[in-house]
């Protein structure tokens, strides 16, 4: 590890890091542009790496609740704006920027710890696992079938009325899929909710959906109501009815050609309620979000299991060193426990099960999971898979 520390950023010293993460992330832009991108940067427990007193790297986060399988909302920590300076990297800054988060975020009780990550080669390192998966949707023009739900009235906002009335709506609609996270009141202000507001129409459905959209640049040398592209960006519905409802706007909106939008669920069921199914390709599948347990105990005591016959893992965790041992998961819950472990695997490889997106017997195969016990695999699929696939569909 290189001469370096790690400390909270003072307010003098939030400019400077964003410059740094600005930077690290490529961003241009005018000073205006800078700025926007700076209040954009929703975390409010920011650290920095500094060399001397030049800062060199940050790191934030701010206090969400996410949800588990069976229901629960647990506090967790949404980690957002991690970069350092290009001089500096491949020196283990980033590194004990996120040991010293996580250990932050355990002083705080935080269970979980979630992020967005801009390469999948960069969390592991810290016990993060790709948790959640989203589907990339390019959906072209097509009837809707005659026995598709018809969905209700859909009404466009202005920014002002949708800045007062999303945050509400988006709370009534509640979190129903593990993954899914509350957003706090300033993730509307200045967090990515703000970008929403602005460039974007954001339109709701009764009072149980909304969509926010916006065309995309067209063609070089082509107007833009020729072939237009939405890019839809943030779409939530209470039910399939709702869902159906915002679909049947959107694709419905005159001049479109087609509609593109990523980190859908991957059970998206836009397509099954086309005449022609595959006028709503899937063009791609990414990770969403990547998890961290900050407590493994708490976290898993807090989450439901499927049937299954009890099983013990083991889990060794170098950087939250109180996490290590072994646990007892059963169809009523989980605890410490000091028989023999039938599986052992570390945090990254937990966080991927722990919301239901993998399966104990794929990661086995792949050599992600030590067997001790390979009777204990079919049981552990059992335990942890969930009803629904688990899905985040908030950015930031
Ligand atoms: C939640 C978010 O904010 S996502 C945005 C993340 N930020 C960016 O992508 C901006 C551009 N990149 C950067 O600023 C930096 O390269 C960072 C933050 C990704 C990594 O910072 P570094 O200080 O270089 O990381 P550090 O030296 O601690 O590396 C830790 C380990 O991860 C590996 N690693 C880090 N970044 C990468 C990468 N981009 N690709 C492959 N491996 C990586 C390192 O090789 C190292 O592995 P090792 O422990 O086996 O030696």
């Amino acid at each position: 590890m290189g001469e370096f520390t790690i400390r909270p950023l003072t307010d003098a010293e939030q400019r400077p890091a964003f410059d740094v993460l600005g930077r690290a992330l490529h961003f241009t832009g005018a000073d205006e542009a800078r700025e926007q991108f700076a209040n954009s940067v929703t975390a409010d427990r920011r650290f920095g790496a500094f060399d001397g007193e030049r800062v060199i790297g940050t790191a934030g986060s701010f206090g969400t609740e996410l949800c588990v399988p069976g229901g629960k909302m647990v506090p967790a920590a949404a980690v957002d704006g991690v970069g350092v300076r290009a001089d500096h990297t491949r020196r283990g800054v980033a590194t004990a920027l996120m040991c010293e988060q996580l250990r932050d975020c355990a002083r705080r009780g935080e269970m979980l710890a979630h992020l967005h990550a801009s390469e999948a080669m960069i969390y592991g390192h810290f016990g993060y696992g790709a948790a959640t998966r989203g589907l990339t949707l390019r959906i072209g023009q097509s009837a809707f079938r005659p026995d598709a739900p018809e969905g209700g009235r859909v009404r466009i906002l202005d920014p002002g009325e949708a800045r007062a009335e999303l945050p509400a709506l988006y709370a009534r609609i509640g979190p129903h899929r593990p993954g899914m996270m509350t957003r706090p009141e300033h993730w509307w202000i200045t967090g990515s909710g703000r970008h929403s507001f602005t460039g974007h129409t954001v339109a709701v459905h009764d009072d149980d959906g909304f969509v926010v959209y916006r065309p995309l640049e067209p063609a070089p040398g082509r107007p833009p109501h020729e072939g237009a592209v939405l890019a839809v960006r943030d779409l939530h519905a209470a039910d399939v009815r709702a869902l159906a409802g915002l679909w049947r706007f959107v694709l419905g909106i005159d001049l479109v050609a087609e509609v593109w939008t990523r980190h859908r669920p991957v059970d998206e069921p836009v397509g099954a309620m086309l005449v022609d199914p595959r006028a709503a390709q899937v063009s791609g599948m990414s990770d969403e979000i990547w998890l961290r347990l900050i407590d493994v105990a708490e976290a898993l005591s807090a989450r439901t299991y499927g049937d299954g016959d009890p099983v013990v893992v083991e889990i060794t965790d170098t950087i939250l060193p109180g996490n290590s041992g072994r646990y007892r998961i059963s169809p009523e819950g989980a605890q410490r426990t000091a028989l023999p472990a039938a599986l052992r695997l570390t945090p990254d490889v937990l966080a991927m099960l722990y919301l239901g997106d993998a399966r104990p017997s794929t990661l086995a195969a792949l050599g992600r999971i030590e067997v001790t016990d390979p009777a204990a695999l079919p049981a552990a699929d059992r335990l942890l898979s969930t009803a629904v696939p688990p899905w985040c569909g908030t950015s930031f």
